[in-house]
């Protein structure tokens, strides 16, 4: 059965803080995402993440990123990750993430990282080394259709949540040779990890079969950087405590709903990530 995403759903998925809370119970979200070619991508998820409530948000940022670390928002603590010739530092990488991941409840990987031959062992060793739960979009999907079916039914175990757009799903699937019009439901079974498939609407895929529909969003927001704000709501989500699943739908319903509003008041045809993000500081969850 299909179901939809709810307001009184979504409401009873928030993460509750009481008075004992502190920054490292609020959940900490690590995140490798962004590169020179795509600063935005790192700015916007980081920001979203940090918005959603986690306590912190750690960013493993390359070099080539260091001169731009004024527009990554002032609540993010970066770790820097050395270069040589436009390649990242494995050890350097991997040294900063085993540090960082220890503090950490979730990981963010892949918006904006890019498709170099060398990331997919850097992928591989991070996915390998956490049991922290993890959302991979973007760059990080197609990375992962190199890495291979059997890597993904080995480490998700349920702890997965992959955030493709149609492009990336049917490029995952042509990965692992499967038929393309092949039930994402099938596969998340399958593969032990939730799948968000964006599109309008948006559905959502649990390990156990469940599928959950989004009642929220338009058009507009089919713009460059919406989805990378996404997958930083829900990491952001996933460090505080709520499952993949929950995370997922919470996301997608908060964003959709912020791009409904903008246009109801607006007017206009088109929202820019950015936007949402400010919508979603002042209104975030409304009837
Ligand atoms: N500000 C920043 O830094 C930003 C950074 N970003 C980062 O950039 C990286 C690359 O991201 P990307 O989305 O451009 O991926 P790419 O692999 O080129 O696939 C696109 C191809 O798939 C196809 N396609 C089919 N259906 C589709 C659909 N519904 N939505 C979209 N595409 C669809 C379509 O081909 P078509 O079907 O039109 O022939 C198209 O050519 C990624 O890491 C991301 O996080 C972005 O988030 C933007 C803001
Ligand atoms: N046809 C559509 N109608 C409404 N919303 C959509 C549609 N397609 C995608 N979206 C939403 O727009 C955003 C764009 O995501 P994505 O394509 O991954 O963007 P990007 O990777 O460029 O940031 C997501 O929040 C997604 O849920």
């Amino acid at each position: 059965m299909i179901q939809p995403i709810t307001y009184q759903f979504v409401q009873g998925c928030f993460p509750k803080r009481d008075s004992a809370a502190h920054k490292y119970k609020n959940g900490f979200v690590t995140t490798f995402v962004g590169s020179f070619q795509y600063p935005g991508a790192a700015r916007l998820c980081c920001h979203a993440a940090a918005q959603a409530g986690a306590g912190g948000v750690y960013a493993l940022l390359p070099e080539s990123l260091w001169p731009l670390i004024g527009s990554i928002p002032a609540e993010v603590i970066p770790y820097m990750i050395k270069e040589h010739d436009g390649v990242l530092s494995i050890v350097d990488s991997v040294e900063n993430f085993l540090v960082i991941k220890e503090k950490s409840s979730a990981i963010l990987l892949g918006p904006g990282i890019g498709r170099h031959a060398s990331l997919s062992n850097l992928l591989k060793s991070m996915l390998s080394m956490t049991e922290l739960p993890c959302v991979i979009d973007g760059d990080g999907l197609s990375i992962l259709g190199q890495l291979g079916e059997n890597f993904l039914i080995q480490h998700s175990h349920g702890r997965w949540l992959l955030t493709p757009h149609q492009g990336e799903w049917q490029q995952l699937l042509k990965s692992f040779e499967y038929n393309p019009a092949l039930s994402p439901q099938e596969l998340a079974a399958k593969w032990g990890c939730t799948i968000l498939l964006k599109g309008f609407p948006s559905h959502i895929y649990t390990v156990d079969g469940q599928i959950y529909v989004n009642t929220t969003g338009n058009p507009a927001a089919t713009t460059a950087g919406c989805g990378d704000v996404l997958a930083g709501l829900i990491a952001g989500y996933l460090a505080q405590g709520l499952s993949p699943d929950q995370s997922a739908c919470v996301g997608i319903y908060l964003a959709g709903q912020a791009a409904d509003r903008l246009v109801a008041t607006t007017r206009r045809h088109s929202v820019m990530a950015t936007e949402i993000l400010a919508e979603l500081a002042t209104n975030q969850l409304t009837k």
